[in-house]
């Protein structure tokens, strides 16, 4: 008979992932994914009307690494002032021989982590080698994951915030530790930025192409329905394409589907060499999120786990 279950909560979570260890394996996994050795359908998700919401149910099996997991994501439009989340999520690791759970974790940090980490794996592929400006718009918590990794991982001169409102902009810059500009507007935020990362709840258009410098690398993270945009048709259209899944972009983003902007590649067509990485140009990676990011993230917190608590 299996094992029961570990449950490994949101503090151990957080303790037990560094992003210098979960990044080389998102951007091996990403690679495996744009190879076609990893079986991830497309997000199934399901409507919460009464709540504004929906249930995303993301499962995903890589078989070369015996990995099987499967994530449960809730996330909401919430109105402004809400003090609930947006978003919500535990994941389930399982062993593919038996079928018997392993290990449910805390999805949270697994969310904010791996998908700030994914877009700065972007970053490094599709930005120009001189970037000294970061933009991050939206001061949630993917706001804070992103300027995490991205302040680890790479020297920006300038890191600029905005939100809708001014004081929600200054919160942002008291809550991190390194050098922060507080934006009233978001042309003032983006203008003359090399990378700008769009993490807000919005459903319309937010980042307009004319604001946007040639040659600036946008990673998308927000807007993930069909009907939800958070660039303008001008910026995709303009911009090369980039998306983590092509089939999950032309089904789930309204950015992709409502501008009728072509998806150029896989972030993990340009890691496995089969398509280029066009630095010189305005790109845009679009960002939907993956069940084999939440899969790899998963078992690298089991391992840490797992060492930790054999230890005598
Ligand atoms: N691509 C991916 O893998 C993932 C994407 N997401 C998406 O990323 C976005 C941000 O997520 P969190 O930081 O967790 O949310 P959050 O609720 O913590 O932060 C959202 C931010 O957007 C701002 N905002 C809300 N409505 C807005 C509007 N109409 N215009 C401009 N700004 C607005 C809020 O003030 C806040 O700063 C969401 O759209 C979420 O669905 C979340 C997880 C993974
Ligand atoms: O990948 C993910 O977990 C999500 N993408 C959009 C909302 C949650």
């Amino acid at each position: 008979m299996a094992d029961p279950p570990v449950t490994i909560s949101e503090r151990e979570v957080e303790s037990l992932l560094q992003y210098r260890e979960l990044t080389p394996r998102l951007e091996q996994a990403l690679g495996k994914f744009s190879r076609g050795e990893v079986v991830q359908p497309v997000r199934t998700t399901v409507p919460l009307q009464k709540q504004n919401g929906f249930l995303g149910l993301m499962p995903t099996y890589i078989e070369h690494d015996g990995v099987l997991c499967t994530k449960l994501v809730c996330f909401y439009k919430r109105e402004d002032g809400s003090t609930l989340p947006s978003t919500q999520a535990t994941v389930v690791l399982l062993d593919p021989e038996y079928g018997s759970v392993k290990a449910v974790m805390d999805g949270e940090v697994i969310t904010g982590m791996r998908t700030a980490a994914v877009s700065a794996i972007s970053a490094k592929l599709l930005m120009r080698p001189e970037a000294e400006v970061l933009a991050i718009l939206g001061t949630g918590k993917q706001a804070l994951s992103h300027y995490n990794v991205f302040t680890e991982m790479f020297s920006f001169k300038e890191v600029r915030v905005w939100s809708r409102t001014k004081e929600r902009a200054e919160k942002f810059m008291h809550s991190v530790t390194g050098p922060v500009t507080p934006c009233v507007s978001v042309e003032e935020a983006v203008k003359g930025a090399d990378v700008i990362v769009t993490v807000t709840r919005c459903t319309e258009p937010v980042l307009f192409g004319q604001w946007v410098k040639p040659g600036a690398h946008v990673a998308a993270v927000g807007a993930c329905r069909p009907n939800w945009r958070e660039l303008d048709d001008v910026l995709m259209k303009e911009a090369v394409v980039y998306t983590d899944s092509r089939e999950g972009a032309t089904t789930e983003s309204g950015d992709v589907i409502l501008s009728g902007a072509e998806v150029f590649a896989e972030l993990g067509d340009v890691i496995n060499g089969t398509k280029p990485a066009h630095r010189e140009k305005t790109t845009v990676f679009k960002s939907l999120g993956m069940g084999v990011e939440d899969a790899v993230s998963a078992e690298l917190v089991f391992d840490q786990w797992k060492a930790k608590n054999s230890q005598p």
